[in-house]
């Protein structure tokens, strides 16, 4: 029986991207897909959200994509931001003095709702679209408003979550000749070892 308490667990941080991004899995955008997890001052979760289509609008019927000769065949015009969407889940009366957990640096658009909402702080972990005008716009309001914004730097790349290291034994008890799922493989047991991997950053 171990007698000390575990040393190698995830850190807040870790754990609050680790859940944006696990949020962002959830997104039907073939492109790109981004998650935001809002956090309070106790360090509770109080939203969560992905990059979607608004509810009623069919993931189906809106376009996906990226270019048209016609914008209204694009995504763009249609597709609600991670962070709004965080922002408009919230399970509390108001997000004040929260923190903002995003894979990608927030647009002007949602830097305006962040304000707004009386955020404090953002953590993203790419800055990828830096150079382009609604991150520079964005960072303008942030300044201006007080709201701060810190890059994290991720002491590992990869957060794996492994559904069979809880009860391996039940898991194994499977059928003689098990169906090889889609996008996933079998291990010399013939348990699915189908990977959820919390690194495919776009
Ligand atoms: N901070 C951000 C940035 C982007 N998104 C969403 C909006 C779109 O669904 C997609 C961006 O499309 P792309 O031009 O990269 O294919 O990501 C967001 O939710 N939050
Ligand atoms: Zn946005």
């Amino acid at each position: 029986m171990e007698s000390h308490k575990r040393k190698d667990t995830i850190d807040w941080t870790e754990y609050f991207m680790a859940m944006a991004f696990l949020a962002a899995k959830r997104s039907k955008d073939p492109s790109t897909q981004v998650g935001a997890c809002i956090v309070n001052e106790d360090k509770r979760v109080v939203g969560i959200g992905y990059n979607g289509f608004p509810t009623g609008c069919s993931d189906d019927e809106f376009p996906w994509s990226k270019t048209s000769d016609n914008p209204l065949e694009t995504k763009y015009l249609y597709v609600c931001h991670a962070e709004v969407n965080a922002i408009l889940n919230k399970n509390s009366t108001d997000v004040k003095n929260c923190t903002m957990y995003v894979a990608l640096f927030p647009c002007n658009e949602c830097a305006k709702i962040i304000i707004q909402s009386a955020i404090r702080e953002v953590v993203y972990m790419s800055d990828k679209h830096a150079h382009k005008e609604h991150t520079i716009a964005a960072k303008r309001m942030f300044d201006a408003a007080g709201v701060r914004y810190t890059q994290y730097k991720p002491r590992h790349s990869r957060i794996v979550i492994d559904f069979t290291e809880i009860d391996w034994d039940s898991l194994n008890q499977v059928p003689a000749t098990p169906k090889k799922p889609p996008n996933g493989t079998l291990d010399d047991a013939g348990v699915n070892v189908s990977e959820l991997s919390l690194d495919d950053r776009h």
